[in-house]
């Protein structure tokens, strides 16, 4: 039987080093597939179309939507984001891993969806939310304004931390990618040995009688 990719979803309060830790973790391992989104947020300088985001206006975003093109969508932020269902699928069909930086209602969607059954969540915390909001303008991309729109909106995001298979903080980013990749080896693992040991452990006992 072919194996099915898993989809590893990955939220945090925005700042807490997400794509950061995406990005370390699809260097470990380009196998991962990443779920491009589309978003109606305008692009940051230097971010660049089909490889960070789809950017669309909000006819297009809503067409994409009433298509179900969309394996979940939410407003985050007063912009709309949303995973194209497609690419999805057929990663999984080739039993590739999805790679998800979404934000928790992403998250409660893609669980609840019927491909549930596939999902490994994690969720990061930021050691403090001073040092969240430090991180935040590090990455010198956003305004005064967008800044404290997300500090104000990082409590209600933290506060689903519970609803993930793990939760990490995200002190030393070493560390942490160390704790993704060893999540991933285990979840792997897990979906590739447990399958098999059926016939083994019947085997096992057969031997035995
Ligand atoms: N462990 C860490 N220690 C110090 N700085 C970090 C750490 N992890 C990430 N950063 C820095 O924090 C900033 C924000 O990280 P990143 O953009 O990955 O966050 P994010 O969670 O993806 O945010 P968003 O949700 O807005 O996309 C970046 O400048 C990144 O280099
Ligand atoms: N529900 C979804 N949330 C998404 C998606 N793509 C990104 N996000 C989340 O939005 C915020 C802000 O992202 P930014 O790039 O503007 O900083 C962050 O929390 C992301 O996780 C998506 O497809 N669906």
């Amino acid at each position: 039987m072919q194996r099915s990719g898993l989809l590893i979803i990955i939220s945090s309060p925005s700042g807490a080093g997400k794509s950061t830790l995406a990005r370390r973790l699809m260097e470990w391992d380009p196998t991962l597939r990443f779920s491009v989104s589309a978003t109606t947020r305008p692009p940051r300088p230097g971010e660049v179309e089909g490889q960070h985001y789809y950017f669309m206006d909000r006819a297009a975003f809503d067409e994409m939507v009433s298509q179900n093109q969309m394996l979940e969508h939410a407003e985050v932020f007063g912009n709309c984001y949303g995973s194209p269902r497609g690419p999805v699928e057929l990663a999984m069909a080739e039993g590739r891993d999805t790679l998800f930086d979404v934000d928790w209602q992403g998250g409660q969607q893609i669980r609840a969806s019927a491909l549930g059954p596939h999902v490994v969540s994690i969720f990061i915390l930021p050691p403090s939310l001073p040092e969240l909001e430090r991180r935040l303008r590090s990455r010198n991309q956003d305004s005064d304004e967008v800044i404290a729109r997300r500090m104000l909106k990082s409590r209600d995001e933290i506060s689903h931390w519970a609803e993930y298979d793990y939760v990490l903080v995200n002190d030393d980013i070493e560390a942490t990618e160390a704790d993704l990749r060893a999540i991933l080896t285990a979840e792997r693992l897990r979906r590739d040995r447990r399958p098999a040991l059926g016939g083994f452990v019947r085997k096992l006992m057969e031997d035995a009688a």
